[in-house]
């Protein structure tokens, strides 16, 4: 349990909740505290590799949810099972599969079942969704910076940090490899897509399938500033996808859209850029990501894998705001 996810410290009603539960289904549980940043790391990879059949929890947001995956990925323990139990800010793995109040609920929890899912590998570790590098990775890194003023809140801290990246040059020159071609161009957002949902519901791709072994790539070229508002608001709310799975044609002109198992992003005329993986943003020379077909266990609760087992059957992909 991360102590420092979302608004306020969850574990002061979870972990009673947890306790009542466990006992309810009577099953053997501990709950761990994480002390540090990558300290759930140390925690998942220790707990998988203990030999006995383990669900670990990931109480916490996306970054915490990443930190339980790559622990048990370290351990090597492929029967591991990793749950997530959302409440940091954006949530957004779950949406995957469903609105995160529905991962809220211990007991359809205790009693749902894994998945295998895809992972990313990235140059810095794994990546359970999506990956980017451009204005939304910067908008994301400056954040803190502006929460540090006296009475500006979370609201005012991402408006001040989009205006302030909106008043800069816009676009970064980009070399994009994707399964060995190379895109250059000046692009506003590069987007490596395992799922479908990122910064707190951007909809990023919206036919993304967690369990396809393939990668989806969005690129964003730098557009008109008096453009750009109509164009994220649509890539927003995944409507720059049509339902073929092909781009929108009014976006064709900006917006483009590959699947891959292998990408490489490296700036042209910078040394750096800021690389987000998974919600956790900070500066990188490139992001490289491959795909990791089925790496992990996922459970998903009860009602929510009978519904995702039932759409699999019809061959129907979620598409949850
Ligand atoms: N005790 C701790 N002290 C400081 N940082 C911690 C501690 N425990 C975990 N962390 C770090 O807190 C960061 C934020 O966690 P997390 O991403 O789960 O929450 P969030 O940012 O609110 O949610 P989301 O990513 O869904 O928006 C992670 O980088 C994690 O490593």
């Amino acid at each position: 349990m991360n102590p420092i996810s979302g608004k306020a410290d969850a574990s002061l009603y979870l972990v009673p909740q947890i306790i009542e539960q466990a006992k309810k289904c009577n099953i053997s549980y501990r709950v761990e505290m994480t002390q540090a940043h990558r300290h759930a790391v140390q925690l998942a990879q220790a707990y998988a590799q203990a030999g006995d059949p383990v669900r670990l929890y990931a109480c916490g947001g996306d970054g915490t949810l990443n930190e339980v995956l790559e622990g048990v990925l370290r351990s090597g323990n492929h029967e591991a099972e990793v749950a997530s139990i959302p409440c940091g800010s954006g949530n957004d793995y779950v949406r995957n599969f469903g609105k995160p109040q529905d991962f809220l609920n211990l007991e359809n929890q205790i009693n749902g079942h894994a998945i295998s899912v895809d992972l990313m590998r990235t140059q810095t570790g794994i990546s359970a969704a999506i990956c980017s590098v451009g204005i939304d990775a910067k908008v994301a890194y400056n954040i803190p910076k502006y929460r540090r003023i006296p009475l500006c809140g979370g609201t005012m801290a991402y408006n001040l940090s989009i205006l302030e990246n909106l008043c800069r040059p816009l676009g970064q020159k980009l070399r994009v490899e994707i399964d060995g071609k190379v895109f250059c161009d000046q692009f506003l957002i590069a987007t490596i897509c395992n799922g479908s949902y990122y910064g707190g519901g951007y909809c990023a791709a919206p036919k993304a399938d967690l369990q396809d072994g393939v990668l989806e790539v969005v690129l964003v070229r730098k557009m008109s500033r008096l453009r750009i508002a109509s164009v994220l608001a649509k890539y927003k709310a995944g409507a720059h996808i049509a339902e073929d799975g092909t781009v929108c044609p009014d976006l064709r002109d900006v917006l483009y859209c590959f699947h891959a198992q292998e990408v490489h992003i490296i700036p042209v005329d910078e040394k750096n850029t800021i690389v987000n993986i998974d919600g956790e943003c900070g500066p990188a020379e490139r992001l490289d990501a491959w795909v990791m077909p089925g790496a992990v266990r996922f459970v998903l609760p009860l009602p929510v894998y009978d519904s995702w087992t039932q759409n699999k059957q019809k061959g129907q992909t979620l598409f949850v705001h």
